[in-house]
Formats: C-alpha cells, sequence, structure tokens
C-alpha cells in the first residue's frame, strides 16, 4: 500500500488537473482515507515507520534507500529521489537530502545490536545539484564511538559526483531515557 501511496505522491506532484479531473481525484482520496481511518491505533502500534523488513522501515515520509552493502561501519546504497521530493529546476529539495541522510546513517548508528541513539546534529553540506528521477549512491561511515557518541559520515553520489555530504553525531539513549 505504502509502494502505491509513493507512486500517487510523484504523480500527485507531477501533474496540472483540470478541475473535474481534481475534484475527482479528491472524492477518491478521501474515501481512501475514510477506508482506513477505523484502523487507526496508538503511534507505538503503527506499522509505519517500526517495520523494518518493509522498504524505508514503511515510513511514508522517506525517501527510500535500498541498501547494497553493509557490514559494522559501513553501509552502501542507492536512493532516487522522485517528483515528490522536488525543489526546483530538476533538483531535490534541500530539506530532503538531510532526511534521507538521518534515516540511513541512524541506520546504520542503531545496527547490529548497538544500543538505540538519537541524532544530536546533523550537518550537511550541499556540494552540486541533486537530481530527481536519478538513481544516485550513498555511503555511509560509522567512524569512531566515545562512550555515548557516536560519529558518522556520508555521502550522495551522482556518477562520481559527491551532490551531498553529512556529518552526524548520534547518542546512545541512556535506560529509561526517552
Ligand atoms: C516493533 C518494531 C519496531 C521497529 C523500530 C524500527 C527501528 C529501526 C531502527 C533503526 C532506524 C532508526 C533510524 C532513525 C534515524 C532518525 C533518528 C532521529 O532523527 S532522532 C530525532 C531527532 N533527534 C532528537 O530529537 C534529539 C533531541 N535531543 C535529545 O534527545 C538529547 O539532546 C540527546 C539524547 C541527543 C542528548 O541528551 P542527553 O541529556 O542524553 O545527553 P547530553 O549530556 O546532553 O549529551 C551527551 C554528550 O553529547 C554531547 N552533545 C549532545 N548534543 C550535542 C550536540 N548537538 N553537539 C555536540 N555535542 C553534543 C554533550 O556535550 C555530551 O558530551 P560529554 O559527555 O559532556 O562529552
Amino acid at each position: 500500500m505504502l509502494d502505491a501511496l509513493r507512486v500517487l505522491r510523484d504523480t500527485a506532484s507531477g501533474v496540472d488537473l483540470p478541475a473535474d479531473v481534481a475534484r475527482n481525484a479528491s472524492l477518491d482520496i478521501e474515501r481512501l482515507s475514510g477506508l482506513l481511518k477505523p484502523y487507526l491505533v496508538a503511534d507505538t502500534l503503527q506499522a509505519a515507520g517500526r517495520t523494518p523488513g518493509i522498504g524505508g522501515r514503511a515510513h511514508a515520509l522517506l525517501p527510500m534507500v535500498h541498501v547494497d552493502e553493509a557490514d559494522d561501519n559501513r553501509l552502501v546504497g542507492h536512493v532516487t529521489f522522485g517528483r515528490y521530493y522536488l525543489g526546483g529546476f530538476g533538483a531535490a529539495h534541500g530539506g530532503a537530502i538531510p532526511l534521507m541522510f538521518d534515516e540511513i546513517m541512524g541506520r546504520l548508528s542503531n545496527a547490529v545490536g548497538r544500543p538505540m541513539a538519537r541524532t544530536a546534529y546533523l550537518n550537511v553540506n550541499f556540494r552540486a545539484i541533486t537530481p530527481i528521477d536519478v538513481r544516485l549512491r550513498v555511503e555511509v561511515r560509522h567512524d569512531r564511538e566515545e562512550g555515548r557518541k557516536r560519529f558518522l559520515t556520508a555521502a550522495l553520489y551522482d556518477g562520481e559526483t559527491v551532490t551531498a555530504d553529512a556529518t552526524a553525531l548520534f547518542i546512545t539513549l541512556k535506560p529509561g531515557q526517552r
């Protein structure tokens, strides 16, 4: 369903509709929302964002990163920003890129049984335009740990061009910390 929703998001973002088509589409989308509403649950029970086996953790907001290779301290994957993430002039929105980095760096930070950590900072450099609808490579490294602090770096590539890179600090949560 979330895959279909992603397609809808990209399609809806890319069209310019006559009023009657827009009205009919609105009615259909409202009908679908009505179909799902009886199944709303507490956020601790919802599937979205809590289903690691499904692409993008089944989180509808996230650009979907496909992991190609990973070990304890390194991850290589690919991502394509669809039309939904367009900022302008063929480039991905400058907010979508940190979103993608936070997720995939967080995933490596929390991998291989490392205790859950939260992002304390995420610094992103936009080095070149990040094109939409192009398969991009993302590389993440877990560089070092100092007590509760985990330092990670990442880069996003269009071919050989680094379009953005990031440094992040994740802090391990203390027992019982919310
Ligand atoms: C049934 C199935 C369920 C499945 C579930 C699926 C799981 C999937 C698994 C995995 C995928 C996950 C992917 C997610 C990725 C996304 C992650 C996010 O976006 S997290 C949200 C955004 N971040 C926040 O909202 C943080 C808000 N801030 C805080 O909560 C606190 O500030 C926190 C925890 C970060 C630190 O607070 P303190 O009180 O615990 O610790 P203090 O003492 O302040 O800091 C510890 C050390 O770190 C330094 N520090 C803290 N913040 C710093 C900063 N911003 N810059 C530099 N240093 C900092 C401090 O100076 C201190 O250093 P000194 O020990 O003194 O050397």
